[in-house]
């Protein structure tokens, strides 16, 4: 057994970390240090401060529910490696911006003290689409959340919005300068939802403090969208062994990516800020194109392929690719329903990056678990298929390989029982009607408040869902064949 990778350890073994750790100072919170993080923004960040010759966006990094990933990292001194797997990857390396780890639950205040440091300039996250407690239906803060409501109440917040509301509050109160607040989240108009959302707690706080948070956010926070691409998957212990074996010590928060890695990012800061684009980050005008091409692409056929290849007892999204049906159905997907209705970004060919994403899902070096990608359907599967869904019904056509989609997923729904990893598992189990047939389980599922009124309540909808749960409750070779009629 190797020792622990830390500062010391590294040196003694003759490396060294990319960044001058001595002088690195903390620029950057950044809210949930998922294996995300750690492949996209970290690299990025250390990439930009290596380009620009700059110090001074060292990463206080907060780990958001549980202890996990700061006992891994804080024993680590921060550092931690990421490898890329897959054609084109380069040699693995040790990052080195994560300057504190902060177990965010053990002491809420001091994230919000860090939040609220004159030296932090720029506060990212990835805290996952649940994790910006938005109401399924208005897209509001949930204030009926408990969470909500004892963050809004003054308790030691525990909200990624909780924290970041008390954040700015404090920086009003101190008249600390201007905050960037970057949201990396699959989620359409990512930032400007997160300003909607603190606004929303602003206007929930007793009106002195309300009026002051808003006001300091309003002149003083910028809240750019982002697109963010890389495939990273959940890291195994044969990931953590295979690091071991090459660097000679034991990283217990590796992470494993593909290695293409995007980030497009509204030019819109407040403030200073990391020079990100001599990493590779776009700065540009307007993210929306981008983050409708990325979401109704990738992020939809992966949840095609998640929801179809769990059914089919494939693990990773790799063996979904390989799988003819699979693969078919994520094509014809791609090519008779979400692409004639993309406006994609000038410059870019839509046709050609659906064809690159079909590549990338095919990777087997990879290991993307077809159990991660289809957690948390319920989130995520209004962005991902509502824009796609209307133009072809306000067209009078048949979204069907969306519909296909939301079968897939209420037969994930149906049979995982007690498993089912969603935050609105208990009102979806609820819902499911005694008996479970097909049209009373899609509709029931439909109506649970996850699709928007206008999809749920269109008949076209639950008879093209109802169907196709039907196709798949029938067994093997149905989806097949009811493919090859269409
Ligand atoms: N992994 C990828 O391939 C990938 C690619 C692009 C974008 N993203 C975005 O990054 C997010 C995180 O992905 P990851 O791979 O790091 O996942 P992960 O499971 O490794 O980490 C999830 C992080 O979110 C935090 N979190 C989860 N639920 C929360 C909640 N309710 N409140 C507060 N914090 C919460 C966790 O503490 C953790 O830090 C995704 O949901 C997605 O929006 C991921
Ligand atoms: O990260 P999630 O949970 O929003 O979605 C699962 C995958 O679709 C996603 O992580 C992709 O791998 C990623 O968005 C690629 O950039």
């Amino acid at each position: 057994m190797s020792g622990r990778l830390d500062a010391a350890a590294l040196a003694a073994a003759g490396r060294t970390t990319a960044l001058d750790r001595r002088a690195l100072r903390t620029g950057i919170v950044h809210l949930g240090v998922g294996a995300f993080f750690r492949a996209h923004g970290a690299v990025m960040t250390e990439d930009a401060m290596l380009a620009a010759g700059e110090a001074d966006w060292g990463v206080c990094a907060v780990t958001g529910r549980s202890p996990r990933v700061w006992e891994q990292l804080a024993p680590q001194d921060g550092l931690f490696t990421v490898s890329e797997r897959g054609a084109g990857a380069r040699p693995m390396r040790v990052v080195s911006p994560v300057r504190e780890v902060l177990g965010g639950n053990g002491d809420p205040w001091a994230v919000v003290e860090r939040i609220a440091d004159p030296g932090t300039r720029v506060v990212t996250l990835t805290v996952t689409e649940k994790g910006y407690c938005a109401h399924p239906v208005t897209g509001r803060l949930d204030t009926g959340d408990d969470r909500v409501r004892a963050d809004l109440d003054g308790a030691p917040p525990l909200t990624p919005v909780g924290r970041l509301a008390r954040g700015l509050l404090l920086r009003a109160e101190r008249d600390a300068p201007p905050v960037t607040v970057v949201s990396c989240d699959n989620l359409p108009g990512n930032g400007r939802l997160l300003a909607s959302l603190v606004a929303d707690f602003a206007a929930a706080l007793p009106a002195a403090d309300g009026e002051r948070l808003a006001a300091w956010a309003e002149r003083s926070a910028a809240f750019p969208d982002t697109m963010v691409d890389r495939m990273v998957p959940a890291t195994t212990r044969a990931d953590l062994d295979a690091v071991e074996r090459e660097l000679g010590l034991r990283d217990e928060a590796a992470v494993v990516a593909e290695p293409f890695s995007q980030w497009v990012v509204e030019d819109r800061f407040a403030g200073r800020r990391p020079r990100w684009e001599a990493a590779g980050a776009q700065l540009v005008a307007d993210v929306a194109p981008w983050e409708a091409v990325k979401l109704r692409v990738l992020n939809a056929g992966h949840s095609l392929l998640a929801y179809l290849g769990l059914g089919r007892g494939h693990r990773t999204i790799a063996a979904c690719a390989d799988d003819e049906a699979l693969a078919g159905a994520v094509h014809r997907f791609f090519d008779e329903e979400v692409l004639p209705g993309l406006d994609a970004p000038e410059g870019m060919d839509a046709r050609e990056y659906a064809a690159s994403v079909l590549r990338r899902y095919g990777n087997h070096a990879l290991a993307h678990s077809t159990a991660k990608v289809a957690e948390d359907g319920s989130k995520k599967l209004p962005p991902r298929l509502a824009p796609t869904m209307r133009p072809v019904l306000a067209k009078g056509g048949e979204p069907r390989w969306s519909a296909l989609v939301l079968a897939a997923w209420m037969r994930h729904v149906a049979v995982s029982g007690p498993d089912l990893q969603d935050p609105l598992a208990g009102p979806l189990r609820a819902a499911l009607p005694e008996g479970g047939g097909a049209r009373g389980t899609v509709t029931a599922l439909l109506r649970s408040g996850v699709l928007p009124e206008d999809l749920a309540g269109d008949e076209r909808v639950v008879s093209l869902v109802a169907h196709w749960y039907r196709v798949l409750s029938a067994g093997p070779g149905a989806l097949e064949a009811e493919m090859r009629e269409l």
